[in-house]
């Protein structure tokens, strides 16, 4: 559903991301776990169009969006949950719903298509909130909020920029059982953290990024049954 070939991408002339191929099947998910400023936020971005790839390709569903502006590549069917959630401190939840819904869903999502009853119904907690503004939401429910804005353009590739980032245990068991259940809609799911644990728990393949390259690769049973060689990995990863 995803697949990424050759992605280079950086800043100002200089290489955040070298050469990275990846591929995400349809109802799957694949960690990238790195340190900080390894490259997965430019990763994420590269993909999203929010930065523009040097060289290389990305794929969604078979078709070429590489180069393509944001909205067009979230059209074409990827949804971005940001690091940071960057929901609006002056919108109400039920206004975030709302403006982020978009019936016309992308290509090819079928009887996957979101609408604000169904993100509620999978996010209780948003629920009882509905009237709440941005900014007076919790930490976690921000992050439910975050999510519930990208699954309302039923996208078919889910990014996710360290969705764990500062939260509780609960809420994070939360969101990895959340993960679980859009892969089992048949989402393809890429998600980036810097912790090997939440790649461990409940991904189908992890790669270590180091410093814009691909330093290990391993399947999501290989991580679970030897977090050791993850952790190594990491280990060997500092920059
Ligand atoms: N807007 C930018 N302008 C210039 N350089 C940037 C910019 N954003 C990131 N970088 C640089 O690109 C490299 C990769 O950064 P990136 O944010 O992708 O890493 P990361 O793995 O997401 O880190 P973190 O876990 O801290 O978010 C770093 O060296 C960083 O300083």
């Amino acid at each position: 559903m995803l697949a990424l070939s050759g992605l280079t991408a950086g800043y100002h002339g200089g290489t955040a991301l070298h050469g990275l191929d990846l591929d995400v099947p349809a109802g799957t998910v694949h960690a990238v776990v790195g340190h900080n400023g390894a490259g997965k936020s430019t990763l994420v971005h590269a993909v999203a169009g929010l930065v523009v790839p040097a060289s290389g390709t990305v794929r969604v569903a078979g078709t070429d969006v590489t180069g393509r502006a944001a909205h067009r590549i979230a059209r074409a069917g990827v949804g971005l949950v940001p690091q940071g959630r960057r929901v609006f401190a002056g919108l109400t939840v039920a206004e975030h719903l709302k403006v982020s819904h978009r019936p016309h869903r992308s290509p090819g999502a079928g009887s996957s298509a979101w609408t604000p009853d169904r993100v509620l119904g999978l996010l209780p907690g948003l629920a009882a909130r509905t009237a709440h503004r941005g900014g007076q939401l919790s930490g976690g429910e921000q992050q439910m909020l975050a999510l519930a804005r990208a699954l309302l353009g039923s996208p078919r590739v889910l990014l996710l920029d360290e969705p764990t980032e500062g939260l509780a245990p609960l809420v994070v068991q939360q969101i990895r059982e959340l993960i679980a259940t859009l892969a089992a809609e048949g989402i393809a799911v890429l998600l980036v953290s810097p912790s090997p644990a939440l790649a461990t728990d409940c991904a189908d393949a992890v790669t270590v990024l180091t410093s814009g390259r691909v330093t290990a690769h391993m399947t999501g049973n290989t991580a679970r049954a030897h977090p050791e060689k993850l952790r190594e990995a990491l280990s060997l990863a500092t920059p």
